[in-house]
């Protein structure tokens, strides 16, 4: 039997009109939730990806601002702005797009962000609420992979979740935001001995690495539910994810597709940080 798809591009339309709703609500107090992107240099991915965050923001009466700064900026003259934008009462969103460029200490700028402004979730303050279980802000990927995870009503407690990747943005938050709903976790990396002995085992498996075909059919147990955060470009030059997808859906019992799938859940999840920003300030 094939796998069902989940939907990322009908669900990230569903929760951007739930967003449009309560911006309307929060207008009609006089506050307009905004969001400040910085993008600093000319990588071409992080243009098309700011710009797509810039629309889905307008689109959804949210206002959304993008700074462009040359690569040669120094780390001084970031910080200096993100402290400027920290102290705007206006602002209620910070997203510095990353990577940044090599002669910048990323953790650093990051850690300049408000806690209250963090609307990636990637600021210490964030990362450790989400380990305590205090309120924070949730990191918009794995965020929006648990918001897949509900749409099809799936029920975490007991079951046995496996996360291929261990970064800060994508693996470690997804694994405990899975443990949160009680599955048994566990988290593989490019140390792990036997990869598909633990995916074999797996009833969830998020795949996180950034390298095609990581997980293939025979890596996973009839009816697991597969999620693909990866996204690189096959021979063709056209974006897949980590996922054999061809293979995998034939023995998965949920699969979600690239493109469509988590990335316009990241955003949407984007726009649901800073509209709860701006109510938490309001
Ligand atoms: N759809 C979306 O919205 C988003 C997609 N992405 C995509 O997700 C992917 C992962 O991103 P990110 O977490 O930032 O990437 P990182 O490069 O920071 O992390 C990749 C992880 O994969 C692990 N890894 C590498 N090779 C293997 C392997 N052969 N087997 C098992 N694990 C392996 C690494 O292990 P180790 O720690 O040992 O090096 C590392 O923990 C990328 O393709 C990225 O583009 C990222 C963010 C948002
Ligand atoms: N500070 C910061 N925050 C981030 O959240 C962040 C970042 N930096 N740097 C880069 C990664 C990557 N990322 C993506 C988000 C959406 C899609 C996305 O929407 N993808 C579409 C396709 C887009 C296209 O056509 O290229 C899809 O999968 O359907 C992809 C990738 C966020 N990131």
């Amino acid at each position: 039997m094939t796998a069902q798809l989940i939907d990322g591009n009908a669900l990230a339309k569903t929760i951007r009109a739930e967003v449009a709703g309560r911006t309307q609500a929060l207008r009609a107090r006089g506050i307009t939730p905004a969001l400040s992107i910085i993008l600093v240099g000319e990588d071409p991915a992080s243009q098309v990806y700011t710009k797509h965050k810039v629309n889905d923001s307008t689109e959804t009466g949210l206002q959304a601002t993008l700074e462009r700064y040359p690569a040669t900026m120094t780390e001084a003259d970031l910080l200096a702005r993100v402290r400027a934008l920290n102290d705007d009462p206006k602002v209620h969103g910070i997203l510095v797009q990353l990577p940044l460029p090599k002669h910048m200490d990323s953790q650093k700028v990051i850690e300049t962000i408000s806690p209250a402004k963090d609307v990636d979730g990637f600021h210490i303050h964030s990362a450790g609420a989400l380990m305590t279980g205090a309120r924070g802000f949730w990191p918009c990927t794995p965020y929006g992979c648990m918001k897949m995870l509900e749409s099809i009503g799936y029920s975490l407690r007991g079951k046995h979740a496996v996360v291929i990747g261990r970064s800060n943005i994508v693996g470690k938050p997804m694994a405990m935001m899975l443990l949160a709903q009680s599955a048994t976790v566990t988290i593989c990396h490019s140390a792990t001995a036997d990869l598909k002995a633990m995916t074999l085992q797996a009833d969830v498996i998020v795949a996180a690495v950034g390298k095609r075909n990581v997980l293939t059919a025979d890596m996973v147990k009839p009816g697991a539910v597969v999620i693909d955060v990866g996204m690189n470009r096959n021979d063709e030059g056209k974006l897949c994810g980590d996922v054999d997808f061809g293979g995998v859906r034939e023995v998965a019992g949920w699969i979600t597709p690239v493109p469509g799938g988590v990335g316009p859940m990241t955003r949407a999840m984007l726009l649901v940080n800073t509209l709860e920003a701006a109510e938490n300030a309001g």
